[in-house]
């Protein structure tokens, strides 16, 4: 729930506001004919990234735009690849409104020849839509649709790069993902897959495929999110004892369905049985390793319906082959289809195709959202699931440009500042402008600081369409604040505050006298600037990265910290200090170019008047 005290951004508000780009008749080709859904005064929105917009914003380039639309509408019918099967349902919407193509299993030069040709292109996640795919597509392509959640097969950077709009399907498949989940449970329990194996080779082998319970035993939900509260749901009424480790997945939603949240080796030490539904990021990548299974208790069970990457496959043949391990059962793998996977052929592990999304009414559903979401996009419309293409007028995005890198870089700093197991639920974003409220549209900012805040904890990519969206389905609540400054109306903003309240705080001096982590930030000579940490004062650019350090306020604490930075070879780019009374406390702000490495931070936190200090990566 997205509350504002600042108009709101629903879907419709986007069309009345100057973010977008009004269709003029003037750019349409004499053999335009308008699509039956839209009449010449319904506004179109072209589809130009952050990347491509700030680009644009620095020489703006309008006529391109207008060849853009130009190619998007000179044609009635686009065409449309679809290189995967699609449901039915949403198949017949696409054809209804476009030229569809369907073309199976094509190899990656097919798909490179074919993609010239084509305005969209539709896939599940056996097609890698890489940058040789947008080389390939020579500027036609406008919108890649994901016919399922997991968007790790699209190069969104190359898509973003080549201002190729990006849309997935992600609720559609829920169920049908937890469904499976489930059922490799159950499967791997009771030895269902190994014992018909056994049976259609003619055996009968009662005693060896004694299975195990699952009433009473311990499930580990590893990602609490749309799959990971389904399958909770599920194994409590097999009766299992159900608790889960996601860092950002707010404790009241766990607590309604009768889960706990806990740490991430509470969970694994703990877990008889250990279920995957985290996304596939950086941070998750190979989180299942030598030493994490190490920690797991001996004999516990796997089931990963996530994604292949987030095991390390090596060391889980390794953990198998102990008993550390006892069973796997795999829906999905590094590399699909594995190549001969000592896993899959593993007697301990059960393993499926990548079915979880598999079901009939899932392939519908899927199918029917991205159609929809496809032909919107094509059309011009705002999508809901876009994950990589925010709508803003270049003009607009121009002013904006470095207060979007503040709030980006401001969300960024907050959400590192939470304590790990905090649930974040609630933030405040206090803009101080100048400007009339009218005058002062702030969804490319708040989505920038959403982008900050979630980005780092999810495979999401936010942006100006999506991220009330996202931060819906988190269960963050972000609300706006407009404080009227007495200062110049030719800047859109004084300053942004982002505070985050109800959460614990790794660096109390972050927290402010009302309890909430709270930084503030200005743009200063056109750069981002942290201006305020708590109730402190500092002034340090927001470049590279940032050490936060609180002492007690005595001479000499600049060049003790500096010392020891500049003797382990880490080089400062800013300093700044702040107080709130002169000789109690301070905080200082270093801007460091590089990672100090761990010894070097506990120098620091080894001065004695050095109270507490922080690394914070921008
Ligand atoms: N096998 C299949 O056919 C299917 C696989 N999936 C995959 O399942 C996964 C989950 O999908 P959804 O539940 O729809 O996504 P979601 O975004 O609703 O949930 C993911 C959850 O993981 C949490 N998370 C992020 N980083 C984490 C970390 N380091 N540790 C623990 N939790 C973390 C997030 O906070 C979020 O709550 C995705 O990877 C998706 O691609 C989804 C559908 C079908
Ligand atoms: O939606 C997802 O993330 C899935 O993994 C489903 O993949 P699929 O569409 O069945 O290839």
């Amino acid at each position: 729930m997205i509350a504002s005290t600042v108009p709101s951004s629903s879907k419709s508000s986007i069309n009345l506001l100057t973010y977008a780009t009004p269709f003029k008749s003037s750019f349409l080709p004499s053999s335009f004919s308008i699509p039956p859904r839209f009449s010449p005064s319904t506004p179109r929105f072209q589809y130009l990234t952050i990347t491509n917009v700030l680009k644009t914003a620095d020489s703006p380039n309008l006529s391109s735009t207008a060849s853009n639309l130009d190619s998007i509408f000179s044609n009635s019918k686009p065409t449309i690849l679809v290189s995967e099967k699609l449901g039915d349902a949403g198949l017949d919407l696409l054809k209804s409104f476009a030229n569809v193509d369907c073309s199976y299993n094509l190899s990656p030069d097919d798909l490179c020849s074919k993609i010239s040709m084509c305005d969209a292109l539709i896939v599940r996640s056996g097609t890698k839509v890489n940058r040789q795919v947008f080389e390939a597509a020579k500027g036609r392509l406008k919108v890649v649709g994901r016919a399922g959640v997991g968007i790790d097969n699209v190069d969104l950077q190359a898509a973003t790069e080549f201002g190729c709009l990006v849309v997935n399907a992600p609720t559609a498949n829920t169920i049908a993902a937890a469904e499976h989940a489930i059922a490799l449970l159950s499967a791997m329990a009771r030895n269902v897959a190994q014992a018909d194996a056994s049976m259609k080779a003619g055996k009968w082998q009662r005693n060896k495929y004694v299975g195990v319970s699952m009433v009473g035993k311990t499930l580990a939900i590893m990602g609490f999110g749309k799959v990971g509260s389904e399958v909770a749901r599920r194994a409590k009424g097999l009766g299992m004892h159900v608790v889960a480790h996601d860092p950002y997945a707010p404790a009241d939603r766990a607590r309604a369905i009768g889960v706990e949240l806990i740490s991430f080796d509470q969970a694994i030490s703990t877990a008889d049985f250990i279920s995957l539904h985290m996304p596939l990021t950086p941070t998750t990548s190979k989180v299942f390793n030598d030493e994490t299974f190490s920690k797991m208790k001996k004999g516990v069970r796997i089931i990963n319906v996530a994604r292949g990457g987030v095991i390390d496959e090596d060391a889980l043949l390794k953990a198998l082959d102990s008993g550390v391990v006892a069973q796997a059962a795999l829906d999905v793998f590094t590399e699909e289809p594995p190549k001969d996977s000592k896993l899959v052929h593993h007697e301990n592990v059960t393993a499926t195709p990548h079915l979880g999304a598999s079901t009939k009414e899932a392939q519908e559903g899927v199918a029917v959202e991205i159609a929809e979401a496809v032909v919107g996009a094509l059309q011009g419309e705002l999508s809901a699931t876009a994950v990589n293409a925010p709508m803003v007028a270049p003009e607009v995005l121009s002013e904006l440009a470095p207060y979007v890198a503040l709030a980006e870089k401001l969300g960024r700093l907050a959400v590192q500042l939470v304590a790990g197991g905090s649930g974040i639920k609630s933030v405040k974003v206090v803009y101080r402008s100048a400007r009339d409220p009218d005058d002062l549209d702030t969804r490319l900012v708040r989505a920038m600081i959403v982008k900050g805040i979630i980005e780092p904890i999810s495979d999401s990519i936010i942006n100006l369409v999506n991220a009330d969206f996202i931060a819906k389905q988190k269960g963050l609540r972000i609300s706006e604040e407009r404080v009227f400054a007495n200062s110049s109306p030719g800047c859109p903003f004084d300053s942004i505050q982002v505070q985050i309240s109800n959460v614990k705080s790794k660096f109390a001096s972050a927290l402010s006298d009302n309890d909430e982590i709270s930084v503030e930030g200005r743009v200063k000579y056109g750069t981002p600037h942290l201006t305020r940490v708590g109730s402190f004062g500092v002034d340090v650019s927001l470049e590279g990265n940032l050490i936060l350090c609180r002492q007690v306020d005595q001479p000499g604490m600049i060049g003790i910290v500096g010392g020891i930075l500049g003797m382990n070879n880490v080089n400062v780019s800013f300093m700044s200090v702040g107080r709130t009374v002169r000789g109690k406390k301070a905080i200082m702000a270093i801007g460091v170019d590089e990672e100090p490495d761990k010894s070097t931070l506990k120098k620091i936190g080894d001065v004695p008047a050095v109270e507490e200090f922080v690394f914070l990566g921008l």
